[in-house]
């Protein structure tokens, strides 16, 4: 199933529970913008490379738009049309003052050096420095970027607009960023799936975690939970999966990802190695996280998945027909929008410091994340359990009910 299909089909769930006309969902979900451009950059070998770069704003409704760039050879328009949605949703669900946007660029980006992608970068930006500010849409790391792609973004997009760090958020502490962004989206899926395994019953000990995708993401997550006492039995990336029945010491993978050639596990020799889509039908497992890529749970595995709780670290890993056979079986599901929405909580916090010109300590970052994510959880599950809905249903209402809100304050 198409990547845009399947948000418009978890919106329409939502949209029913609210009893939306179709006019109006209409215009929620087509997004306000979106653009493609040639991103052509000269190889070290001085040979031409070709890609095809992409932004979607998709709403503006609740403040300037807000969203990751992702770089890996699957981006097209529909996939980040989707993101851009999902992003909406999203910021409206943790009640951040942002609409929604993503962008990307379809290459691979291991297959570049560091001098080409600083320079695909430059050119990306030469090509869409003029709808992206600190007032309208502001970029942030998603998979395959992180704070160097952030700087370069900025002095690039500076050097047409002037001195703003504000205009990007996921940049280096040294360089404007906040601490504690590196580790936001990890440490918000960590905290949420402690609180829903808590509200499950489940006791951290006893509940054998699996995460797929050992990046930005899945690793930090992999060690808020390691050290809230969860057993995390397997971790995978692309170049397999990591299995330890008795738990795996995340410290010791931690350090070989730092160690290794493009932080991959690959040679990581402490624990079974198994195939890289095992990970998600083990059998021992109580609560899984895809920390990768989107569309992973399908009609086809959704049936062989034995854990009791999904918690979407990823944007978009369960399609819809797998979210009714899963919602069917009884598995909690934490959705993406609430699940992963730490990262995009502390780069609001960069960004406010940045318009602030002051800087805030680790411990003030983790306490206000913490506390926005709680308040977002909590108003979730009170609704799913008071509509008798499932998490995302109520999470997707909740931000659909915020952004028509303040369209119909707009006076649209
Ligand atoms: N970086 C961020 O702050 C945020 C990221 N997300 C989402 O989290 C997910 C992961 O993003 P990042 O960790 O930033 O990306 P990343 O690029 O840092 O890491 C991606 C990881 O997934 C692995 N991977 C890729 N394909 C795989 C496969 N088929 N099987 C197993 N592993 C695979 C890679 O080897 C790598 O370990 C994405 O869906 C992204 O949209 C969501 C919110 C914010
Ligand atoms: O930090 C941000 O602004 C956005 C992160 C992102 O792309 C996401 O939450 O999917």
């Amino acid at each position: 199933m198409k990547a845009f299909d399947a948000t418009r089909r978890f919106f329409h769930r939502a949209a029913d529970h609210l009893d939306l006309d179709m006019g109006v969902r209409e215009s929620m979900l087509m997004p306000q913008r979106e653009v493609q451009v040639q991103v052509t950059i000269e190889r070290d070998d001085g040979s031409l490379a070709n890609f095809v770069g992409f932004r979607v704003q998709h709403d503006k409704s609740r403040g300037p738009m807000k969203g990751g760039l992702r770089y890996h050879h699957e981006v097209d328009l529909d996939e980040t049309r989707s993101l851009a949605s999902l992003m909406t949703w999203k910021t409206a669900v943790v009640n951040l003052p942002y609409g929604g946007a993503k962008g990307g660029i379809g290459v691979d980006p291991r297959s570049l050096s560091l001098r080409e992608k600083e320079r695909l970068t430059r050119t990306f930006v030469d090509q869409i420095h003029d709808i992206i500010g600190p007032d309208t849409d502001i970029p942030a790391p998603d998979m395959g970027t992180d704070f160097r792609v952030m700087a370069w973004f900025r002095n690039q997009w500076e050097k047409y607009h002037g001195f703003n760090p504000a205009v990007i958020t996921g940049k280096p502490v040294e360089e404007y960023g906040a601490k504690g962004r590196e580790e936001a989206t990890g440490r918000g899926v960590g905290s949420l799936t402690v609180k829903t395994a808590k509200r499950l019953g489940m006791k951290p000990e006893q509940s054998r975690v699996a995460i797929q995708g050992f990046g930005n993401v899945g690793s930090h997550a992999a060690k808020f939970l390691a050290e809230s006492q969860f057993p995390i039995v397997a971790v995978s990336d692309i170049s397999g999966t990591y299995y330890c029945e008795k738990g795996l010491d995340i410290g010791s993978v931690f350090h070989h990802k730092l160690e290794h050639p493009q932080g991959l596990l690959e040679g990581y020799d402490r624990c079974d190695v198994l195939p890289i889509n095992a990970l998600l039908t083990l059998k021992d497992v109580d609560i899984l996280i895809p920390a990768a890529l989107g569309g992973v749970i399908t009609e086809e595995n959704a049936h062989q998945i034995s854990a009791k709780a999904i918690i979407e670290a990823a944007n978009g890993p369960i399609d819809p027909d797998a979210d009714v056979i899963l919602n069917d079986r009884g598995i909690t599901i934490l959705p993406d929008i609430l699940a992963n929405a730490g990262g995009v909580t502390v780069s609001y916090f960069e960004w406010v410091q940045n318009r602030q010109h002051y800087r805030w300590s680790l411990d003030r970052v983790r306490q206000e994340l913490d506390r926005t994510l709680s308040d977002a959880f909590e108003n979730v599950w009170q609704t799913a359990h008071e509509r008798e809905i499932s998490l995302r249903d109520a999470a997707f209402m909740i931000g659909i009910s915020r952004v028509r809100r303040a369209s119909e304050l707009a006076g649209r």
